[in-house]
């Protein structure tokens, strides 16, 4: 990829170009950012990153891939200010949540188009991305799409309609364990143990239990159950969890999450 523009730059856009520069993908000088209005934050991604800032929408046209990253609801707009300009050989990434492809292809064209569903964590190479393609994108096209998701964590092709299921657990996945860490924080305080033993704690906790799923082959259920003695403490914990609905909060949580990515494909 020669030129890559971001329109919209905002936190996911960042996570992004950190990724990518970090890890050597594209070299920042190919990397340019636009957004509504915000320029004060353009410039900070210039002075952190050292990308670009589009000055003039005529250079849309010199861009091989443009990264949709505004909000659901700006896309619109934001398309069409790039319809204009935007070149029938530019290729089109979108991490938008719930916008489908079609409403992109009513919007810029028919011209390779992913979608794609990331997560910050893309900052540091650890994304969980979700990906579909529409049938423009050939299999050469596809593995460079890949390899872009790849070098910002691991990737993995679902049907399209699938996505709204990977942006309600991986896309949004990161906000539900930050918010279990401030839970877990806050209990830990209560019992008088400073916030950096608890992060200490807490961080190796989850990142241990993830290593250990990832490199065995044992099932969830089966480790916990190799954790959780009879009569012991983790036992009285998992029943406070479950008198506490802790699966219906799951369930629940997930269930709004996908059925909002729904309501944003109809524009709501
Ligand atoms: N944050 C996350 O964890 C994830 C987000 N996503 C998706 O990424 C997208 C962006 O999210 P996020 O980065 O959090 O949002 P932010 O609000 O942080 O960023 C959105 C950016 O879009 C810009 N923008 C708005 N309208 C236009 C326009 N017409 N033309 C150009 N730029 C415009 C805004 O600029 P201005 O302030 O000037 O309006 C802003 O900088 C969303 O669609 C979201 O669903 C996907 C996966 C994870
Ligand atoms: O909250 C959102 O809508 C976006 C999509 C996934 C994560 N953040």
């Amino acid at each position: 990829m020669q030129k890559i523009l971001f329109v919209g730059a905002g936190s996911m856009a960042e996570a992004l170009i950190h990724g990518w520069v970090e890890q050597k993908v594209i070299p920042s000088q190919n990397i340019y950012i636009t957004n509504r209005s915000n320029h004060e934050r353009l410039v900070k991604l210039n002075e952190s990153y050292s990308v670009n800032i589009l000055e003039d929408n005529a250079f849309i046209s010199e861009m091989d891939l443009i990264i949709l990253a505004t909000k659901p609801k700006d896309i619109f707009h934001a398309m069409e200010r790039i319809q204009p300009f935007i070149s029938p050989n530019t290729a089109v990434l979108s991490v938008l949540a719930g916008i489908p492809i079609n409403t992109i292809e009513e919007g810029i064209g028919k011209r390779p188009i992913a979608r794609v569903m990331p997560n910050t964590s893309a900052t540091i190479g650890m994304s969980a991305s979700g990906i579909a393609f529409n049938a423009q994108v050939d299999d050469y096209q596809k593995v460079l799409y890949l390899q872009l998701l790849k070098a910002i964590g691991i990737v993995i092709e679902v049907e399209e309609d699938k996505l709204h299921a990977v942006t309600a657990l991986s896309g949004s996945g990161p906000a539900y364990l930050y918010y279990l860490m401030e839970a877990w924080e806050a209990v830990g305080a209560e019992f008088g143990l400073t916030k950096e033993i608890v992060r200490e704690l807490m961080v190796q906790t989850i990142a241990g239990s993830a290593a250990m799923l990832q490199s065995g082959n044992e099932e969830p259920n089966v480790l916990r159950r190799k954790v959780t003695s009879p009569g012991g403490t983790t036992e009285a914990g998992i029943h406070a969890l479950e008198s506490n609905r802790f699966n219906e909060a799951i369930y629940a949580c997930v269930k709004s999450a996908e059925a909002r990515s729904r309501e944003l494909a109809n524009g709501q």
